[in-house]
């Protein structure tokens, strides 16, 4: 662990000060979006997969213990006792339980979003899944309602309790299944996927996620045999014919999000940087974003290079507006986007409606750091910049927010006490420690 890693997030701030240009070069962990379906996804395939580059984010951790809880053996390398972690560190083999726990305990379950790619995997070990609602990012209703159809196109029994839902797998087997999603759902995505591996049946998927964390899933899932044809309307997924015998190594891709938070850290103070780690299309959307602003970004195929000059920037406006189609900007990069907006010439439009509560939660704390935000409706809003913020004390109300105001917190003249650090710490094992390592003076106070 980090010697920055906060031993008691709920008890420990972050005291940032305003920071000079950030330099120099840092990797990105694995994504916490793609690792968590993988997990779910390796849990389903009846044998053991090495799941390389696991983040040490607290949600993936929960993941892992829950399917501890339900059995699955995970063997990893051990840890040291002075922190330093083995090379192999990162890596986790998954081999489904020869004798599942019939009644696992999974309250834990109820603090991240992703449970729900464990229901698959429950219904193949013993029939039946009982979960409580799932927690996660408090950024306004998030629902389960595709889930729940794409469970009953396969012919599960689903029912809603007041403290959670429960799948119960169909009686016999099942021949094929076509899903039509309303909306690109990536969890409903997911869920149909993994239910088919479990079921061994066709699928058809019409109006599919098109994420790359949607889209590492179904490589994976290729590397077992399956036989994937995939598409931006429509994706066919036909059971293996003959299954390899080759070793399932699935490696999870650099987390994009890090990725456009530290660059945006970067490009908000004025300096110069290289994020490494990553995979170059999934960033694409941010990057074209950046140089809209006269940010100089060079792309590379697992590296981005970041140059902030006031100089070059053009006040032209910038367009982050989230969405689930194919071209549109993924919702959880809107809001470093939008800290870095608030020091960048130009008016600046903001819109997330996949995320109803998101802006409520950014605009109230970004509000205590001096910034003046407009907002237009409930998921959009406007802002001019540059603006001059001055440090206060801000909480981490969801992940985004909290990556969003340590960008903010660099920027802002005298100290920002950053509190909330367990949710930033749901969705990134040790970002404070890596804006360290590239100049930026942030320190962790304990009460
Ligand atoms: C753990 C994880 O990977 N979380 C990501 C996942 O969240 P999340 O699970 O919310 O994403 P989905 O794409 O499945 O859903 C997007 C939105 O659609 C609605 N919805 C979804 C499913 C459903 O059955 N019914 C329903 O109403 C909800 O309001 C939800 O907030 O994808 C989002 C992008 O899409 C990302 O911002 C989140 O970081
Ligand atoms: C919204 C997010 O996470 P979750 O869906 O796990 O709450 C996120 O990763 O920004």
């Amino acid at each position: 662990m980090s010697s920055l890693s906060p031993t008691n997030p709920s008890t420990t701030a972050l005291s940032v000060r305003r920071s000079r240009p950030l330099t120099g070069a840092i990797r990105v962990d694995g994504s916490k979006n793609a690792a968590l379906p993988l997990i779910a996804a390796a849990a389903v395939t009846g044998r053991t997969v090495r799941v390389e580059r696991i983040p040490r984010s607290t949600d993936v951790q929960v993941m892992l213990a829950l399917l501890q809880e339900m059995g699955y053996v995970l063997t990893k390398p051990v840890s040291s006792s002075d922190g330093l972690q083995p090379p192999e560190a990162d890596k986790v083999d998954v081999t489904a339980p020869s004798h599942p726990n019939h009644a696992p305990d999974l309250r834990a379950a109820a603090t991240i979003r992703a449970s729900y790619y464990l229901v698959p995997a429950l219904l193949q070990a013993s029939g039946r899944a009982s979960m409580p609602w799932p927690g996660g990012c408090s950024i306004g209703d998030r629902g389960m309602d595709q889930h729940f159809k794409v469970y009953e196109q396969f012919g599960d029994k689903v029912r809603i309790r007041e403290d959670g839902y429960e799948i119960r797998r169909a009686a016999g087997p099942v021949e094929k299944v076509t899903v039509d999603l309303p909306f690109r759902s990536r969890g409903a995505s997911v869920a149909a996927v993994l239910r088919a591996a479990v079921a061994d049946c066709p699928l058809t998927l019409r109006n599919p996620n098109t994420s790359p964390e949607f889209s590492a899933v179904l490589a994976a899932l290729g590397t077992t045999g399956w036989e994937v044809c995939p598409g931006t309307d429509l994706i066919r997924l036909t059971p293996p014919v003959a299954r390899p015998d080759t070793p399932l190594i699935w490696e999870i891709p650099g987390d994009k999000i890090e990725a456009a938070t530290l660059a945006c850290a970067v490009a908000a103070t004025g300096g110069r940087g290289r994020v490494e780690g990553i995979v170059e299309a999934d960033v694409g959307p941010v990057v074209a974003l950046l140089r809209g602003l006269g940010i100089l970004v060079e792309s590379q195929a697992d590296a981005m290079h970041v140059q902030a000059d006031p100089r070059t920037f053009t006040g032209r406006p910038l367009r982050a507006v989230a969405s689930l189609d194919p071209a549109g900007l993924d919702a959880d990069f809107e809001p470093p986007l939008m800290a870095l907006a608030l020091g960048m010439p130009g008016a600046h439009l903001f819109s997330d409606a996949i995320n109803p509560g998101r802006h409520g939660n950014l605009l109230a704390q970004f509000g205590r750091l001096g910034a003046t935000i407009e907002p237009l409706t409930p998921t959009e809003c406007r802002l001019t910049g540059p603006q001059r913020l001055t440090g206060a004390t801000v909480e981490a109300t969801d992940i985004r927010t909290g990556s969003a105001l340590l960008i903010a917190a660099l920027t802002a003249h005298g100290t920002t006490m950053l509190r909330g650090l367990n949710q930033l710490r749901r969705g990134h094992a040790d970002l404070p420690a890596k804006l360290r390592s590239l100049g930026a003076d942030i320190t962790e106070v304990s009460r």
